[in-house]
Order: structure tokens, then C-alpha cells, then sequence
């Protein structure tokens, strides 16, 4: 029996994320800046069906070792102009009542109570459809400047960072509220029990806290957890967070790999193999005919500059493709930036790129899984990608900004996809953890549960 996929769209608060297409034909960001840009895209994926509006996030942009920033950057918008995603979703959320939102948020910049009461927040007004992407954050060189940070924070320093941050969200999330602790009672006058509302005291290696929670628990308490970055750190980080991680491999191999890995250290962390839903970035390119949807790929693979493409792997993996030897390759290259992205240029089996071929390749390479097809011949591909790699959904990479960009796989390929039973008839609803997970509660495997209550009664 085939496997029911989840979908999200996969944008950021920029004019045009990865494929750095904003300039092409099809689309128009010129309004990204506007509420009423997003709302529109927001709805029609609602109505879509997709399962949730995914939000990548940089407080950073490229800049190398020596802090310049290349002239691309600003020029031809590489995460540059970024807009804050959260304060977007509240918004979107009037605008688009069933999907659900998962915004990215970065333990290495943000600070535990701010995070913990704005994803609290957004989940109360949205009616439990928050989710929050947990990264360590690329982008770091401007990320440390901008924050007034001293230097970079070693990259399995950053996990062993995010790992106290979430423990720490966790309490505030499930043990600083007990269930019934609001009455809003004008009889007594008694808003919340003070019985029920506990003091969270925490004194760690990188945060403290000290006092009450001050935001009333949401629908869902904690908001669904996706987990970026699957470098051994991050691995298993999700292992024992993640209910969703996000990956970005481009071959079937290589996922099907990332897939069984990631499902053997949550068995080994305590969890069903299936608690941990793998979601891979896909883009696609469809047209009547073979030829002609290749054609558009080669001409979408075209568009973003050399220098654009290059500042883009620079934020994501901190290496400086244009200061290296074109002959080298990356398997001696060692960053504390992202180890996901210099992985997938190194073939541990054989001889891997040199740094010239990857700059040539970058643009026909960035994001996940590429689909170059006709309809038919795309449906029967994802079918034998699911099938051979067990992945359980797709974050649909936008080309063009805005609507467009995901025109012809709503309208054509999505139909197609229903009558293979690839998904679901009538499009998920309830919470977003119900709609990704089928269970209305954070799992009982989960560290969230280990401090639900922890202080009730006491
Ligand atoms: C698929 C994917 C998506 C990511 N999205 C973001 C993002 O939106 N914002 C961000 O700051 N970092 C993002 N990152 C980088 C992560 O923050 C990650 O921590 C970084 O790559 C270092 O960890 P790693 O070596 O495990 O990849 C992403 C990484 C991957 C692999």
C-alpha cells in the first residue's frame, strides 16, 4: 500500500529563496514586503491542501571569514532583504484557517522565555497550527556580528546550546502551567490558581531562569518540532526532539540513507521508528512534454548568477567556495557552519568534486529532490521514491516567488498524486501535530511528557 505524503511549501521572508528566480518571467516579489503578498500565497496553499506553510529563517547573511559580505548578496537578494517570519504568521492565520505554520527559529540567537512565549503566543492564535523548525543556524560569520557575539560558537557546542534551550522550553511549555490552572472566575476573582502555577528555576551552562512563565499553555503546549541539519550533532539532536526533521538530499541513494539513519537512532533514543517523519525538499518542473519541462529546468538552472549561488553555499556551509584551489576538493575542508551542506560534495566511496565543478554545478544542485517531467512521468517517480526511500513528505520548493512558483503542481500534479493514493482525499485538519503526526499529544516517548505535571500537586 502506498504511503499517504505530507506537503509543505517551503518559503522564506525574502523576495525569492534558493532558486534566487525572483527576477525570472513567471513571478512577482516585488510586494514580498506586504502582509496581503502572503496572505494570498498563504490561502491558496490552504486551499490547496498542503498540510502546513514552512518559513526558513536568516538573521544572518553570507560573509566570509574576514566579515565581507559579497556585492551578490545585496545585489541579487541572497536572504538579503530578510523579513521577520514570525511576526508574519498571526496574519496569515486569518487569512488561511486550516493549514498549519512552521516557523525556523535558531537556539544560537534567540533566547529561551522570548522564543518559548512567541511560539506560545502564535500557537493560542492560531489554534494550535504552530510548529517550530529548531536550528543551530548557518549564516554565522554575520549572525556573531550582528548579535555582538565574539566569535562563533563551535558547531557541536551550538547543539549541546540548543539541547539545554529546549529542555529548558520544554518546562516552561508543559510544567510551569498545570491543566485547569486558568479560571478566569469573576466570582472569586480568581483569573489563574496560584496553586497551579509553578516557579521554574533553572541554572544551566548557557541559560537561567528564574520565575513564571508568563503566557497561559496553548492547544498544543509545545509546538510540533521539526530539527534541521543532520550532521552527527544534529542527528542526534532530532533523535530525541525531532517529530519531523527536514533534509535536503538530491539523490534517491543518499536519502534512502539519511532516512534508515535517522530512523535507527530514534529506535535506539526509546521511539517508534516511525515517530520521526522525514521530510525532503523536492522541486518540480512540469510541462506537457519531457523535452519541454527540461528545457525549463535547464532555463530555471540558469537563472541565478555564479557569484549568487556561490554567496548562498558560503552562508549555508561557512566555506568560501571563490577562495579556494579550483582543482581541490572539500574532503579536507572542515567548518564549524554547516555539515550537512559540505557533506553531500564529498563521496566517501570515490572521488568527490572539485571545487571548480561545484561551482559550475551549484545552481542545478541547490534544495532537495528534482522532478523534470510530465505529470505522469513525475506521479510514477515520486511513487518509486517514496517506496524506495520510506520518506513521508515534501517540502515544495517555490522557483519564482509567489503563487506561480507552485501553479502547475497544485492544479496539475497534486490531482494526480490523490488518485495514486498518495494523498489524502480530503485535505488534514485539526492541530498541526494531529495533521502530521494522527495524535493530538506530544508522544509519550517524548522528553516533553517527562515534565508535564512535574510540579503538580507539589
Ligand atoms: C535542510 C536544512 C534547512 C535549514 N534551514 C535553516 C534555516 O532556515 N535557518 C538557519 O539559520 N539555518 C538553517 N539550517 C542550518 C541549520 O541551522 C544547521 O544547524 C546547520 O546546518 C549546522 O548543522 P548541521 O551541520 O547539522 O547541518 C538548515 C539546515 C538544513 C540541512
Amino acid at each position: 500500500m502506498v504511503k499517504q505524503l505530507v506537503l509543505g511549501a517551503f518559503e522564506e521572508f525574502t523576495p525569492n529563496f534558493i532558486a534566487n528566480a525572483w527576477h525570472h518571467e513567471r513571478g512577482d516579489t516585488s510586494a514580498f514586503a506586504t502582509l496581503e503578498f502572503w496572505q494570498d500565497l498563504a490561502a491558496r496553499m490552504d486551499a490547496a491542501g498542503f498540510d502546513f506553510f514552512f518559513l526558513a529563517e536568516a538573521i544572518g547573511y553570507p560573509m566570509n571569514d574576514a566579515g565581507q559580505v559579497p556585492e551578490a548578496v545585496i545585489r541579487d537578494a541572497v536572504q538579503f532583504p530578510v523579513h521577520d517570519p514570525l511576526a508574519l504568521i498571526s496574519g496569515l492565520a486569518t487569512a488561511a484557517p486550516r493549514i498549519g505554520f512552521v516557523a525556523t527559529a535558531s537556539t544560537t540567537a534567540q533566547h529561551p522565555l522570548l522564543n518559548a512565549r512567541t511560539f506560545t503566543t502564535l500557537d493560542h492564535l492560531t489554534g494550535g497550527r504552530m510548529g517550530w523548525n529548531i536550528v543551530t543556524s548557518d549564516n554565522q560569520q554575520a549572525l556573531v556580528r550582528l548579535l555582538g557575539q565574539t566569535d562563533v560558537t563551535p558547531h557541536d557546542e551550538r547543539y549541546a546550546r540548543a539541547t539545554e534551550f529546549v529542555d529548558l522550553s520544554l518546562r516552561l511549555w508543559e510544567e510551569a502551567w498545570d491543566e485547569g490552572a486558568v479560571l478566569a472566575d469573576k466570582a472569586t476573582r480568581t483569573f489563574s490558581d496560584p496553586a497551579k502555577v509553578h516557579r521554574i528555576e533553572h541554572d544551566g551552562k548557557y541559560f537561567r531562569f528564574d520565575g513564571y512563565f508568563p503566557a497561559t499553555p496553548s492547544p498544543q503546549r509545545t509546538p510540533t518540532l521539526f530539527q534541521a541539519g543532520t550532521s552527527a550533532a544534529g542527528t542526534a539532536f532530532a533523535a530525541r526532539y525531532a517529530e519531523c526533521v527536514f533534509t535536503q538530499d538530491r539523490e534517491a541513494a543518499r536519502l534512502a540513507a539519511t532516512v534508515a539513519r535517522l530512523r535507527a537512532q530514534a529506535v535506539a533514543a526509546g521511539r517508534p521508528a516511525d515517530s520521526v517523519k522525514i521530510i525532503n525538499g523536492a522541486s518540480f518542473v512540469i510541462a506537457d512534454t519531457v523535452d519541454e519541462a527540461q528545457r525549463l529546468r535547464a532555463e530555471l538552472n540558469a537563472t541565478p548568477t555564479r557569484e549568487a549561488t556561490a554567496a548562498l553555499f558560503l552562508g549555508w556551509s561557512g566555506v568560501d567556495l571563490g577562495a579556494l584551489d579550483p582543482d581541490a576538493t572539500l574532503d579536507s575542508v572542515s567548518t564549524e557552519v554547516g555539515h550537512t551542506m559540505i557533506d553531500m560534495w564529498r563521496n566517501p566511496n570515490g572521488t568527490s568534486p572539485t571545487v571548480g565543478e561545484i561551482l559550475d554545478s551549484l545552481a542545478s544542485t541547490f534544495g532537495g529532490m528534482r522532478f523534470t517531467g510530465t505529470v505522469e512521468s513525475i506521479a510514477a517517480e515520486v511513487e518509486a521514491l517514496v517506496e524506495e526511500t520510506d520518506i513521508d513528505g515534501f517540502l515544495v520548493e517555490n522557483w519564482y516567488g509567489g503563487y506561480e512558483g507552485y501553479r502547475d503542481f497544485v492544479e496539475q500534479l497534486m490531482p494526480v498524486l490523490r488518485e495514486r493514493g498518495l494523498l489524502p482525499d480530503v485535505a488534514r485538519s485539526g492541530t498541526l501535530r494531529s495533521m502530521l503526526t494522527g495524535e493530538p499529544d506530544v508522544p509519550e516517548w517524548h522528553p516533553a511528557r517527562a515534565v508535564r505535571g512535574a510540579q503538580s500537586g507539589a
